[in-house]
């Protein structure tokens, strides 16, 4: 499953280019992609699913599920089926799981694993085992399963289910979605009621994909806004019918390209809108950005709409660190629009960032500075002082992305944005969430 494993790196140049024009539709949403086969996987009887990411993690977490006893296949392209076990009855897996480049696969499997009376190794690439993992072992733990870990918490690690696991109440020390997750999909085969008190909202994908399987899962909010999640366990998932939308931050690399290409005009079908997960959309209006939703809609459970993007001259903002959950993956994009808006762009309370794929601000910010761009790198945030609309100079040399798609993808689009052009280092991560990204992107040039 590990691309960077078994192939050479791929460098390419991404060159300035002229307006970007015509419709496009991005693949599924990764976050639903992965839920969908997770829950199908745990339902008894058949869940069909349409417009499902192909891409390398949710092909890892399908790989996984198929290891411990789920019946997952592809159908066509986008359409897969999903035959599940049940709740409860997932199987003790052969060999190791590769998890690839996923941090939503692994830490979502945990929690499943966790209450289960099996036990996993879970393996990953280079980057992956850098992440941190102690952010759902200590949860977990509690909730009686016990693991063997590499240092610092992180992969390749051994996790041996509790049977029955205990039900506990857990407040998340850190705005993280799949710690949410991981705690809600543990509490699916625990008996009685677990709990997760969220004080900043996160992706609910996970609340809305196990109400819809039929789970008994109930959110109230606190006066101070915490939210109280409860699960009740020894669950009976029911199959669905589900139709992925596409994924608000694949479109957020068109969504920038085509703000900062002058002339460009571009629509994007069916992007989910989910409100915990379109703060860049927002932030980018904030910013001047022309961005109009046609056809609003709900797709999946999820609002969707086409977007019609234009070209605009964008004015650089101080970005409210409250919307840093909602836009949690589509920084390195901004950071990228910012760098062309006219004056100052200030992010702040961005620590999070530094645990994903890469530490997305230290790779960012030396990233855009190799092609020209003003950049600050504080503790937790990046301050980008921008062009007013000239495009950056590019980079002589190769741009190092460091198995992060996101890092690639944005400093494509900053290649489009500059004179001379961007190199990255290594196009394969691409292929995690986004395969089809240079089609699409070459569809568009005029
Ligand atoms: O739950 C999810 O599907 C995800 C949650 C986020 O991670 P964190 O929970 O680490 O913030 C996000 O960065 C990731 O791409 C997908
Ligand atoms: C952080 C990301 O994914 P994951 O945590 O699943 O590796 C991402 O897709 O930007």
């Amino acid at each position: 499953m590990s691309h960077a494993a078994d192939t050479a790196m791929r460098p390419l140049r991404f060159m300035p280019s002229g307006p970007l024009k015509g419709t496009i539709r991005v693949p599924g949403d990764k976050s639903i992609s992965h839920r969908s086969i997770m829950l199908g996987a745990l339902a008894v009887g058949e869940t069909k699913v349409t417009g499902l990411l192909e891409g390398e993690d949710v092909l890892a977490t399908a790989a996984a599920m198929r290891a411990m006893g789920a019946s997952v296949e592809r159908v066509a392209e986008g359409e897969w089926r999903v035959h599940g076990v049940g709740v409860g009855a997932l199987l003790q897996p052969e060999a190791p799981l590769d998890m690839g480049n996923s941090g939503t696969s692994t830490r979502l499997l945990m929690g499943l694993v966790a209450s289960h009376p099996i036990s996993a190794t879970f393996i990953g690439d280079a980057s992956l085992s850098k992440r941190p993992m102690g952010r759902v072992i200590e949860p977990l733990s509690q909730m009686g399963a016990s693991f063997e870990a590499s240092e610092g918490g992180r992969l390749p690690l051994i996790l041996k289910g509790a049977s029955p696991a205990v039900p506990i109440s857990y407040r998340l020390p850190v705005a993280s979605a799949q710690v949410k997750s991981a705690v809600l999909l543990a509490g699916l085969n625990t008996p009685g009621v677990t709990t997760v008190l969220e004080p900043v909202p996160t992706r609910d994908h996970s609340e809305r994909m196990l109400r819809g399987f039929g789970a008994e899962l109930n959110v109230e909010v606190e006066t101070d806004g915490t939210r109280v999640i409860t699960i009740r366990g020894e669950a009976e998932l029911r199959p669905q019918v589900i139709d992925v939308p596409g994924d608000p931050s694949s479109a957020a690399f068109f969504i920038v390209a085509a703000l900062l290409v002058p002339g460009s005009d571009v629509v994007i079908e069916n992007v989910g809108l989910n409100p915990t997960r379109a703060g860049l959309i927002d932030v980018l209006r904030q910013m001047g950005g022309q961005i109009e939703e046609i056809n609003a809609r709900e797709v999946g459970g999820e609002p969707v709409a086409d977007l019609r993007v234009t070209h605009s001259v964008l004015k650089g903002i101080e970005v409210d660190p409250a919307m840093a959950p909602s836009m949690i993956d589509e920084f390195p994009a901004l950071f990228v629009a910012a760098s062309l808006a006219e004056g100052t762009t200030r992010t702040s309370g961005l620590d999070e960032l530094r645990v994903k794929e890469s530490d997305r601000l230290a790779v960012m910010a030396t990233a855009l500075a190799a092609a020209g761009a003003r950049i600050e790198e504080h503790e937790d945030g990046l301050v980008i002082e921008g062009t007013g609309g000239e495009p950056l100079a590019g980079a002589e040399n190769a741009i190092a992305t460091h198995l992060d798609h996101r890092i690639a993808m944005s400093m494509a689009v900053a290649g489009l944005a500059s004179r001379d052009g961007v190199e990255v280092d290594d196009t394969r991560p691409i292929a995690t969430s986004f395969p089809v990204f240079e089609t699409m992107l070459d569809g568009l040039k005029t």
